[in-house]
């Protein structure tokens, strides 16, 4: 049986922020009421060695797997800023898409990404444009924040045109400002539009 459209929303978040983000992003893709949210998460990696992941996830969305990347509409993708990039666990899925690419099965669709940072210039824009690349070379069509969202100019914390940002200031703030939460469900509303919008 056919599945209903969904947005993707896949994240890695280790402290929570990003999953909290996820939340809001889905609101939006929801609200709009074209498409469904569909909330997945990445494994984490090991230290050292190649480990088993266990099947479900201890806590928070399930794993997602390659299916489910490729038969998406959209996809927003977030994940916390690491030395001014997306985290290894993220990538490390991403590196994994090749036969997506090689197929061009993600190609046309939008994307857009979200990110959370201990501090307020710390990376995130940078971040978000790490997340942006490889979705580039596979050929999705990547989606900002456009000013008409006020709260971009009232932010004191985060939102970026380039994405949603959360100011998290320590490890084990997940609790996202009014702002924040309303470019969240922006970005969400708005890649559920295109997604609609573009759909083959
Ligand atoms: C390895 C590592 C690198 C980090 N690098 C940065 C950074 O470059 N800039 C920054 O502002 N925060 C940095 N942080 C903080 C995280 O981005 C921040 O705590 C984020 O909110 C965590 O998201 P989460 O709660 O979804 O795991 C780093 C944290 C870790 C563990």
């Amino acid at each position: 049986m056919p599945q209903p459209p969904y947005v993707l929303v896949l994240f890695y978040s280790r402290h929570g922020s990003v999953a909290e983000m996820a939340k809001y992003i889905a609101r939006g893709i929801n609200k709009a009421g074209s498409v469904e949210a569909k909330i997945r998460q990445v494994p984490d990696v090991s230290d050292t060695t190649k480990i088993a992941t266990p099947p479900l996830p201890d806590d928070g969305a399930p794993y997602c797997t390659l299916e489910e990347l490729a038969d998406c509409s959209g996809l927003a993708i977030g994940s916390p800023s690491y030395f001014g990039s997306m985290a290894a666990p993220l990538k490390h899925f991403i590196d994994q898409t090749s036969t997506l690419w090689l197929t061009g099965q993600l190609i046309d669709k939008p994307a857009c990404g979200f990110t959370s940072a201990s501090t307020m210039h710390g990376g995130q824009e940078q971040c978000l444009h790490s997340m942006m690349t490889p979705l580039l070379h596979h050929g999705m069509v990547w989606l900002g924040l456009p000013y008409k969202n006020k709260e971009l100019i009232s932010t004191a914390a985060g939102g970026t045109p380039y994405g949603a940002s959360h100011l998290a200031n320590s490890t084990s703030e997940t609790s996202l400002t009014n702002d924040e939460k309303a470019l969240c469900e922006a970005q969400g509303k708005r890649i559920a539009e295109m997604a609609a919008k573009l759909k083959k």
